[in-house]
């Protein structure tokens, strides 16, 4: 079942193009890593999906019973986001408010699934603990656990990786494994990494303004494109 599908889509600032003529389709349950060269399109594809840059033509459609408003958004992290003043609790809770629609108060079942999934993260025992004051790690736990109060069906994570020791990215990767396969939400990922991309992901979109690879992990590693990328290692 298709949930996103990008047809022919550009994407320019002022006369730049940044993205060319990119089109792939998202299925329900895939895992889809999209990786590139600093500067190939990830992060304004990411804009485009979700609304908050405009097409400069081709479309961008969500079917399969996932909207625009349902997807779960865990961004790049900014050193502004990392000294923000909540308590764990609280930022989990902030995932709720688009499906709040008008009511301008936390329900019941608000709380509920906030503190469901502290628990899914392992981080219930921390949610009364100043969010600036965890690692980055925990910071990262803490919100994907918000990211999945916005949605259970997908998931688009802006370089969720990124500065955490081996370790603590492992945990992460698994995580986000678990929560594709066992609760069967889509994943997108934006990553520089790509041997972990291969290892972890089902899917490969490789750009570079236009569309180098998409398709199969398996297909990925043959393609020269992804033999140059993964050095033509085994990742098996
Ligand atoms: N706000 C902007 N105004 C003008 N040009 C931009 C803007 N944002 C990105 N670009 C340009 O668009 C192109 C694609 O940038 P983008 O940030 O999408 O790439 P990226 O693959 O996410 O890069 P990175 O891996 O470094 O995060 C680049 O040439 C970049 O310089």
């Amino acid at each position: 079942m298709v949930q996103l599908s990008c047809k022919n889509v550009t994407m320019t600032y002022e006369n730049t193009v940044a993205l060319k003529d990119v089109s792939f389709e998202v299925q329900a349950g895939d895992y889809l890593c999209i990786v590139g060269e600093n500067g190939s399109g990830k992060s304004t594809l990411i804009k485009g999906i979700l609304g908050l840059t405009p097409v400069k033509s081709g479309t961008i459609a969500f079917s399969g019973g996932v909207s625009r408003d349902e997807i779960g958004y865990l961004p790049q992290q900014t050193e502004i986001q990392r000294n923000f003043p909540a308590s764990v609790y609280e930022v989990v809770l902030s995932g709720c408010l688009n499906r709040m629609k008008r009511h301008p108060f936390y329900g019941k079942s608000q709380r509920q699934w906030a503190m469901d999934n502290l628990k899914r993260l392992g981080i219930e025992q921390i949610k009364n603990k100043s969010y600036q004051d965890l690692s980055g790690g925990q910071q990262q736990r803490v919100l994907l656990a918000r990211a999945l109060c916005a949605t259970e069906k997908m998931l688009l994570l802006d370089e969720p990786i990124t500065g955490l020791d081996p370790i603590v990215s492992g945990e992460l990767y698994e995580i986000i494994g678990q929560l594709n396969r066992q609760s069967s939400v889509t994943i997108l990922m934006v990553s520089h990494d790509v041997s972990c991309a291969v290892k972890y992901a089902t899917k490969i979109l490789h750009l570079s303004a236009g569309v180098s690879f998409f398709g199969d992990v398996k297909d990925y590693l043959e393609s020269d494109v992804g033999r140059r990328f993964t050095g033509g290692g085994d990742h098996a």
